[in-house]
């Protein structure tokens, strides 16, 4: 999907938050959006999530299933946290089984199973966060869009977000996120933008910086070390997106492994997405040391 020229403000004279956005959002991409408080970074994901509209240009090619994780989430529903999954799934185009198998998945995931009976109401605030994150997950969203959407959640239930996270990319969903922890899924974004003063503009990812893409005059380019990953067995053909963009070598004859090579900054996420897939992970190896 795209935003051309998107610009947004609130009431006919109020001041731009923001102007002229330009935005590519590729399938199968991890994008993250960083700036200072108040600078327009949720104003953004709204728009990009389509729960706001901009004042001006316009977004293209939004996937059809798209989820959202607001930076507040509603509590008062009048609803039991298990029936409001199920309610969100249907409304998100699952039947009434798989509604109800995913809201029981998700909330054993988080670490929620036990309050599938509990009123929203009465759901803590880390609770009700997991609620929030696991609606959006229901139902496999080709956009996911987080808005500071670890906040509130234990330890736990951040790296299942984390692992979440890295499933629907490497199904190839464009998943677009805002954090405060700088050290949240690091290094493993394909893109950087920066809210600031009205404006969005790239930043090289960490990891494309170690890979030789200047980003500064006086930055030094390390070389990323590369990860040799054989896998086997998988129940299908490997993922048509996967993290890090590996080139894979096929068996050759005798052999039983696929073998995937990757810059070390993309192999949790490539390993994740490969385990997330039911392939076997045979062996890795780091320039010539097997692990
Ligand atoms: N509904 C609204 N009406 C008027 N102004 C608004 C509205 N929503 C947001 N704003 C203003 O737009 C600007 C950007 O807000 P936004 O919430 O997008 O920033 P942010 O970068 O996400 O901030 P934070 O990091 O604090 O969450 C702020 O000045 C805010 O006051």
């Amino acid at each position: 999907m795209r935003l051309e020229h998107v610009g947004r403000r609130h009431g006919l004279r109020g001041p731009w938050v923001l102007r002229e956005v330009r935005l590519d959002l590729p399938a199968g991409t991890l994008v993250r959006v960083l700036g200072t408080n108040g600078t327009g970074k949720s104003t953004l994901l709204r728009i990009v999530a389509g729960v706001d509209a901009p004042t001006e240009g316009r977004v293209t090619d939004r996937p059809a299933r798209t989820a959202y994780v607001p930076e507040r989430f509603p509590v008062a529903l009048p609803f039991t946290a298990g029936d409001y999954l199920v309610h969100l799934g249907r409304i998100q185009g699952l039947g009434p089984a798989a509604a109800r198998a995913g809201a029981g998945e998700w909330l054993e995931r988080f670490g929620a199973a036990e309050h599938a009976r509990t009123d929203m109401a009465e759901l803590s605030k880390g609770t009700s966060q997991k609620v929030a994150v696991a609606q959006a997950l229901l139902a496999d969203p080709d956009l996911l869009v987080l808005d500071e959407a670890w906040t509130g959640l234990d330890t736990g239930a951040r790296a299942e977000l984390d692992a979440a996270v890295r499933e629907r990319r490497a199904a190839g969903a464009t998943v677009v996120f805002v954090d405060h922890d700088p050290r949240r899924l690091a290094g493993e974004a394909d893109a950087v933008y920066e809210v600031a003063s009205g404006r969005v503009r790239e930043k090289a990812p960490p990891e494309r910086a170690r890979a030789g893409t200047p980003t500064g005059a006086d930055e030094e380019a390390t070389p990323c070390p590369r990860v040799r990953i054989a896998v086997s067995g998988g129940r299908g053909p490997l993922p048509g997106r996967l993290p890090g963009a590996p080139v894979v070598t096929e068996p050759g004859p005798g052999d039983t492994a696929t073998v995937l090579t990757v810059d070390a900054a993309h192999s949790d996420a490539l390993l994740a997405a490969l385990l997330a897939a039911s392939w076997h992970i045979d062996h890795l190896t780091t320039e010539g040391v097997r692990v």
